[in-house]
Order: structure tokens, then C-alpha cells, then sequence
């Protein structure tokens, strides 16, 4: 993508024009020629006014990111063009195609008036990637369009479109037809009209009657949203500074806390989050499979079996996606339950999007179906099954559907684990049978893993991913193997939680040292919400506990390593959790949230430890956070060395999306960057000394290659997996 600043003469239109070639985002060369074009538009009195845009259609997409994080960082390069250009005596418009974003948008805040395009996006994200506008955009724009709307952009980082920013008085003008053109209309009509009014930081901020009290709540707000990332706060400072003190002060202000942000190690997490997405929507396969070579094909129509919480989310997905989609269930009691939670959802979905200007239709039956025949799926272009977790039900469905639909048609399983080669044995195509992990609430989490099996194509690949994007996810694609990448790393998480409860800590213990570290939720916590009859059902399947496990097996052993059959005993007791308003914590009734420490718990524990002749002992925050986080990378290790998974960035995109891992600590595998490898396999060699029985804190073998390789950066890990090391 290229774009051009031209400074068009305005009275004789495109008589004059400078044009310099740069990427979309600003590089020093960009603000460079900016710089010169704005210095010789001024000093040539043939020139009467100037208007600036984009090529191609986009403005700006502001800054280039990874500038940030190279030496020479050209951040804080903008604020005085964006005043040189806010200072000229001539009319200066930007014309506003495609997006401005960040520095882009900046640029605009100082020019003198602003005509957007009706399909444009303006917004400045630069809190997520946690920094704050740097070139005088936190003083600019409250004085522009008010505290209240320039603090939720800014905070946020929301993109807002041509008409929201028309409402607020962020644009002058919106239009439908060619910007640059009617920019330069503008720009003549301006000639010779005094500009003092227009310059943005000439201009007081508009007072509220109530502007300390608005603040002070506004405040705890941006907080409670940021759950320890920094820059959201930081940029509530600005915006504060530009309410109490003079502009320059206000800029001096923003550039100290653009600084603070700036060396900050959060920043350079969520820039790497950004980039890390970005690199998993380039999948590959160990076969070499890829957007090279895999076109995905068209879905014009899907179909959803089962319609259980996970299925209602994803069919509400499908229906936003603007995919016609056939909902089924097996029998008309379960169609007409499901048929009403959907609709609910999608009810509440067209109210949310009515608020954003946009419509949702779902009432015309050939955008959504519900049926309990089978025969309906004949015409399917892809079918995501959705039933609960039963290989045998799963391999039942599969079957069926391998004889009814299109023989082009996709078939997806909905599994958070189970095996997709056995699921596609059950077919007369396994090459396009898919599994497609959703996370609840399937229409709202971003996440969904793509697993191929042996045999999946790689067509079915892409179009599995192909179709993520278009339900607006972040699709990952990872290998077959017991509980895929997210949980199979969550397994050893839990599964350390639950022995601290065994060994002294208690539930909200272990739940607020995880969340302090920035999880949305911690554990017991999380399993309370999912139900800890879900977990219960597999152990019985896998034979760990229930009627299946073998007379005289010892109680905290299974084939020789350390189990804890604390969440059983939790099940046998009826605990399931929210459900049944008890689980690790107690709830005001069954379906409650509010989880309060449960003091039947605490003695419950106890009485255990006594019965098992277990010490309680003091657990501090750090053995807990080791422990459990520990674990969880460990286990990522081991997936990066069997080919799950082809980088890092495909396990930390997973956590950051579906597992509430904070982003502003750029997920598991770069939190193991930060630690340092050294660190983390020293830690989990001496926990392993202390707990022989759990092979889940054994260092991985790719981690301690990693080590003795040096602890090379993280972009280099993968090429280090098949390299000797001479120091093993
Ligand atoms: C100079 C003073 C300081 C100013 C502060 C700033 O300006 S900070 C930067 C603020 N801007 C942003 O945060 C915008 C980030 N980009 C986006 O939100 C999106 O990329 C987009 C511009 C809305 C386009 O989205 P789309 O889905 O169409 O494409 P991709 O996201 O896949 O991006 C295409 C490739 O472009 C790379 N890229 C996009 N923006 C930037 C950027 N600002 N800096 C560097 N690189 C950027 C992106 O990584 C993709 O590249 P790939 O090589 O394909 O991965």
C-alpha cells in the first residue's frame, strides 16, 4: 500500500502539486517531505491554499508500528508538523479517504478543515498498542469535540465511521462522491477568510458544569476496563492535562507520558500482539501447505447441528456474517428452545449494531432456517456440527452427514478436544473434515482454532479460515492432538491450581494472584462459570475417575503420576459450579455470578489435608504465579516442538483471544521472552526436584535447547527446533 501527500494549489486547481511516494503509514521520509511540502506551499504566494491527502484512497494509517521499537524512533517526529501546518497563514483541508488512523488522524487535527468520505474510518488506536496520541492529539481533540467524546475515542482506540464523526464535529463535511475534489472546492472558497477560529489549540476546551466529578468517575471507569495495562490510563492524564493547564503545557504533558509509555514493556507486548495476528492469518503446515497454495472456496449457505449454548452463538455468528444459515436440532422440543435463545441473541445483537447505524436482518427465512430433518442439508456448501462432547454421538452425526450432503460440501466439528482423524474415519471424505474450535459465547469470543487432521485439504484449510475472517475471528490454525493448543496448554494450569488447594492455598487465593497478573478471570473462577460437570463427564470417559476406575486405585494416583481428585469429590457433592450456585465459591442461588469465599470450602480443604496427611503450608503470590504459568508455557514448548502449532505467535494469539490471557503481556510464549527461558527452566527444574510426580513440570526438551542455544530472541525459536546443540 503507497500514499501520497499532495499539496494541491487551490485556486488553480492541480496547477501546482507535490507528490511524495511513501508507504500508507508515516515512515521519517514521510514526515520529512511533509515537513518540506507545507515550507514550500508557504513561502510560494502562488500558492492560495493547500490541501492534504492520501493515495490510493486511504489517508494515513498513522505511524509505522514497528518504528517504535527500532532506535531511531520517529514518534515524536509529528507534533511540530502538525503545528506547522495548524500555523499557516493559508487555508490548509484534508481530504479523508479510506482511514486515518493515529498520526494520521493527527495530521487532520491541524489542518484548518476536514471532509471525510462517507466510507471512512477515523480513529486513534494508539492506546492499543499501548501509547497515547504523541503528536498533540490528546490536546487537540477534547478541544475539538469535547472531554467526553475525545476521552472514549482516545481510551478506547474504537475506529468511528464518516457520519459518527460528522455528529460529534470531528468532520466538517461528509461526501459521497470524490473528497479530493470536494476538498479543493472548499480550500478556494476559503481564500482570504481569517483561519484564528480554526486553529484547534488557540481554542479552549469546552467546559462541563461538572468537569472534576465527570472525571473522577471517568476515571474509574477507564481503570476498571484497563485491568493493568497502563496506557489507558495514561491517556486519560493527558486528556485531564488538557482540561487544567494551557496547551503547550498540555503538549509538554503528553509528550512526558507518550515517553513513559513509550519504554514501557507493554508497549512493545501489544505491538508484537498486533503483528502476531497479523502472522497467524498466514498460515502454513508442516506439509507446506499455505494461501499459496490453497484457494478457499465460496459458503453461500450453512448449516449448525445442535443448538446448546455453542451452537446458538455460532449461528448468530453465521447470521452477522451474512451467511444463510439452516440451524438443526434432533427433535422439535430442543428446535423450539434453541430457536428462542437464538433469537434473543440476534435480538440484542440488531439493537447493538442499530446503535453503530448499521441493521441486522434475521426475520427473513432465507437468511436463517431452523429444521430437524436432516435432508435439509442437502444443498449445504459447509456444515458445523455443534453437539456436546461424545466421540461416539459426534462420529454418529458424521456419518449421517457424509451420506446426505453435497459431496463438495465441508463438515466442521465443534470439539475443544477430541480426535478430528477419528471423527473423519467415520466419512467417505476425510480431506474436508474440519474442526473448528469455538469459545463461548461463540458470537462474541474472537478466537477460533482451525485443527486439520491427517487428511484434511488444504482447500478445507482455507476455507475454514476464509471463513473466520468473514465472522470477524481471529482464526489460528494448529494440528490434532488432545485438547489442541488452548487447552492443552490450560490442562497443566489447572491442574497446578488445583494441587495448591491440596497443599495450603485457597481458591481466591490462587484466583486473585492470576487475575492481579491481568487474567480476565482466574481459574476457579473460570471453571465455576464453564461447569465443573464438564471436566467430571471426560475424567469418567478418559476412566480417571467413576464407575470405570479400577478397585484399590490410590486416590491422588493415576498411572503413577500425582492426581487431585479435589474437583470430583466437588461433582460427586453436586458443586457444578454457577449452575448450581456452588462450586469453588458460593453464589447468591443457582445461575448467580457473584462468587463469595466459601467457608465450606476452607474446612472442606482442610478436612482433606488431614485425611490425605497433607501439611498446609503458607503459598506465596510467586510460587503460584510460577507454578501455574510455568506450566502452561512448558507445555507450549512441547507443542512448538511436535509441529502443533507452526510459532510462537500462534499460542499467544490463542491465549490473548480465548483464554482472557492480559494482551498487554503479549501472551504466553512472549511473557517466556521477557522472563528470560534461562529463568523459567531454572524454576520449573527446582519445582520438579520438589514434585517428581508431576511430569508437567518436567522442562520441556525444546526449552532447555533453547537454553543452551543461548536464549535466542523469539522470532528465532523455530529455526532452532531441528538445529544439534553441541551443549545438550
Ligand atoms: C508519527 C507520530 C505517532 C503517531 C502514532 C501512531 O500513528 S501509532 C499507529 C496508529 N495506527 C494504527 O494503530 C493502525 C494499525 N493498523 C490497523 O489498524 C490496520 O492494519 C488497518 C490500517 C485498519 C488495515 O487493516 P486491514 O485488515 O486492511 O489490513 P492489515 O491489518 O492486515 O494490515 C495490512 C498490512 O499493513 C501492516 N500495517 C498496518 N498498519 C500498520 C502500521 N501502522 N505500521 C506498520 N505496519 C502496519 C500490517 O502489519 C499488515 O502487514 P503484513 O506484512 O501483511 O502483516
Amino acid at each position: 500500500m503507497r500514499v501520497t501527500f499532495s499539496l494541491f494549489h487551490a485556486l488553480a486547481v492541480l496547477n501546482w502539486l507535490l507528490a511524495t511516494e511513501s508507504l500508507i503509514y508515516f515512515s521519517l521520509a514521510v514526515l520529512q517531505a511533509l515537513e518540506d511540502g507545507l515550507k514550500r506551499a508557504d513561502a510560494d504566494p502562488s500558492v492560495k491554499a493547500v490541501t492534504i491527502c492520501g493515495e490510493n484512497g486511504k489517508f494515513s494509517a498513522g505511524a509505522d508500528i514497528r518504528g517504535f521499537s527500532s532506535p531511531n524512533k520517529q514518534g515524536l517526529g509529528l507534533g511540530p508538523i502538525v503545528s506547522l501546518i495548524e500555523r499557516s497563514e493559508k487555508p490548509v483541508v484534508a481530504a479523508i479517504e479510506g482511514i486515518a488512523l493515529g498520526g494520521g488522524l493527527e495530521v487532520t487535527l491541524g489542518c484548518h478543515y476536514r471532509i471525510a468520505h462517507v466510507q471512512a474510518r477515523m480513529g486513534l488506536p494508539e492506546v492499543t498498542i499501548g501509547l497515547l496520541p504523541g503528536a498533540e492529539g490528546t490536546q487537540r481533540l477534547p478541544r475539538l469535540i469535547g472531554v467526553p467524546a475525545a476521552l472514549d475515542i482516545i481510551t478506547t482506540g474504537r475506529h468511528i465511521s464518516a457520519s459518527e464523526a460528522l455528529k460529534l464535529g470531528l468532520v466538517d463535511e461528509v461526501v459521497e462522491e470524490n473528497t479530493v475534489e470536494a476538498a479543493i472546492r472548499l480550500a478556494n472558497r476559503l481564500i482570504g477568510q481569517p483561519l484564528g477560529h480554526r486553529r484547534l489549540s488557540l481554542k479552549p476546551v469546552p467546559k462541563l458544569p461538572n468537569m472534576e466529578a465527570f472525571l473522577t468517575e471517568a476515571l474509574v471507569k477507564v481503570k476498571k476496563r484497563a485491568q493493568g495495562c497502563l496506557a489507558p490510563e495514561l491517556c486519560f492524564q493527558a486528556i485531564k492535562a488538557a482540561t487544567e493547564q494551557p496547551f503547550a503545557d498540555g503538549v509538554r504533558k503528553e509528550r512526558e507520558l507518550f515517553n513513559i509509555l513509550l519504554t514501557s514493556g507493554q508497549a512493545k507486548a501489544l505491538q508484537y500482539a498486533f503483528f502476531a495476528e497479523r502472522a497467524v492469518e498466514k498460515w502454513t503446515t508442516p506439509s507446506g501447505a499455505s494461501w499459496k497454495t490453497a484457494s478457499p472456496q465460496p459458503i453461500r449457505k450453512a448449516a449448525v447441528i445442535g443448538l446448546g449454548t455453542m451452537g446458538r452463538g455460532i449461528v448468530t455468528s453465521l447470521v452477522k456474517a451474512k451467511i444463510p444459515v439452516v440451524a438443526l436440532e434432533q427433535d422439535l422440543e430442543y428446535l423450539n428452545t434453541g430457536r428462542k435463545a437464538v433469537m434473543l441473541l440476534l435480538e440484542r445483537e440488531a439493537m447493538k449494531m442499530e446503535q453503530g447505524g448499521q441493521t441486522l436482518d434475521f426475520n427473513n427465512p432465507a437468511r436463517l432456517q431452523f429444521a430437524v430433518d436432516f435432508d435439509v442439508l442437502r444443498d449445504v456448501d459447509l456444515v458445523i456440527e455443534a453437539v456436546f462432547e461424545n466421540m461416539a454421538l459426534k462420529k454418529e452425526i458424521f456419518n449421517k452427514l457424509s451420506r446426505i450432503c453435497k459431496p463438495e460440501a465441508f463438515l466442521c466439528t465443534n470439539t475443544s478436544a477430541l480426535n478430528i482423524d477419528e471423527i473423519a474415519s467415520v466419512t467417505s471424505r476425510p480431506q474436508q473434515v474440519i474442526g473448528t474450535h469455538f469459545f463461548s459465547p461463540a458470537h462474541v469470543m474472537r478466537l477460533l482454532e482451525i485443527i486439520y487432521g491427517r487428511h484434511t485439504s488444504p482447500t478445507t484449510i482455507a476455507t475454514a479460515m476464509q471463513l473466520a475472517k468473514v465472522m470477524k475471528k481471529v482464526g489460528v490454525v494448529v494440528g490434532n492432538c488432545f485438547g489442541f493448543v488452548g487447552n492443552r496448554m490450560m490442562f497443566p494450569y489447572v491442574q497446578q491450581a488445583v494441587f495448591l488447594l491440596e497443599e495450603g492455598s485457597r481458591p481466591e487465593d490462587v484466583d486473585q494472584v492470576l487475575e492481579d497478573f491481568g487474567f480476565k478471570i482466574g481459574p476457579f473462577r473460570m471453571s465455576d462459570l464453564a461447569g465443573l460437570d464438564v471436566g467430571w463427564r471426560s475424567r469418567k470417559d478418559q476412566g480417571l475417575t467413576g464407575p470405570t476406575l479400577a478397585p484399590g486405585t490410590s486416590a491422588r494416583q493415576r498411572h503413577g503420576y500425582r492426581y487431585s481428585p479435589l474437583p470430583d469429590l466437588l461433582c460427586e457433592k453436586g458443586r457444578f459450579g454457577q449452575k448450581t450456585g456452588k462450586g469453588w465459591y458460593q453464589y447468591e442461588k443457582a445461575g448467580g455470578r457473584t462468587a463469595k469465599p466459601d467457608p465450606w470450602i476452607h474446612s472442606f480443604l482442610s478436612e482433606y489435608r488431614d485425611t490425605h496427611q497433607i501439611k498446609t503450608r503458607f503459598i506465596d503470590q510467586e510460587e503460584i504465579l510460577e507454578r501455574c504459568l510455568f506450566t502452561l508455557i512448558n507445555e507450549g514448548f512441547d507443542i512448538l516442538a511436535e509441529g502443533i502449532a507452526s510459532g510462537p505467535e500462534h499460542l499467544d494469539v490463542v491465549y490473548i483471544n480465548g483464554y482472557g490471557w492480559p494482551k498487554h503481556r503479549g501472551g504466553p510464549m512472549f511473557y517466556a521472552s521477557t522472563v528470560g527461558l534461562p529463568n523459567i527452566l531454572a524454576k520449573l527444574q527446582k519445582y520438579s526436584e520438589i514434585h517428581p510426580d508431576v511430569p508437567q513440570l518436567r522442562p520441556s526438551a525444546f526449552l532447555k535447547k533453547l537454553v543452551a542455544m543461548g536464549n535466542p530472541p523469539l522470532n528465532d525459536w523455530m529455526s532452532y527446533l531441528h538445529r544439534q546443540s553441541n551443549k545438550l
